[in-house]
């Protein structure tokens, strides 16, 4: 299945000058959004997965799938003051700005082996932040896991050393 069909680009979104992916025509598609996360999952190739964690919002979407097939648990990282227990925060800058993403302290255990997920790589702030937040909390990165990678924004240069899949390219 060709899964680009189902991407749309729209101009100036969210701001001047990005070309914004939007995977909402995937999502809403009962084929392509079931075959995306079959497709999604053989990248993770039967690895032992402890916990998904998955980046608000759009690593919801197929983070708890992931999740779920792999029976792994899933952990949400948010967006600063969503979480209600104890967190620890990274700030970081990502293609259109600046944001603060926060876990829960009790949320990955020290040795856990931990898939990240998300929607798009795009320049890698979000995915290294999240990566910092999951090993500051001991975690053990096995993959880092999206659908879309920006290769022209280089965001795999800031996650040297992880091993990084993206279903799709552009
Ligand atoms: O590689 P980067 O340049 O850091 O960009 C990638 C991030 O940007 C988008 O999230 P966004 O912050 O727009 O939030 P959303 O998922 O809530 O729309 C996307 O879902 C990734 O998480
Ligand atoms: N160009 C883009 N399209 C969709 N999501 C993004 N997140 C960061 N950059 C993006």
């Amino acid at each position: 299945m060709d899964f680009k069909n189902y991407i749309r680009d729209i101009d100036n979104f969210p701001s001047p000058g990005v070309g914004f992916k939007d995977i909402t025509p995937l999502l809403q598609d009962k084929t392509a959004f079931q075959e995306a996360a079959k497709a999604l999952l053989k990248m993770v190739d039967n690895q032992k997965i402890d916990k998904v964690v998955g980046m608000e919002s759009r690593g919801f979407f197929y983070g708890p799938i992931l999740a779920s097939e792999l029976k792994a648990g899933f952990v949400p990282v948010r967006k600063l003051g969503k979480l209600p227990a104890e967190t620890v925060a990274q700030t970081y800058k990502l293609e259109y700005g600046t944001d603060t993403l926060e876990m829960h302290k009790d949320s990955v255990q020290k040795g856990d082996r931990i898939l990240i997920h998300d929607d798009v790589l795009a320049t890698g702030g979000t995915a290294a932040a999240v990566c910092q937040l999951v090993e500051r909390l001991g975690g053990s990165i096995v993959q880092c896991n999206f659908l879309i990678e920006l290769d022209f924004l280089k965001g795999i240069e800031k996650l040297n050393g992880y091993d990084v899949r993206s279903l799709l390219h552009y």
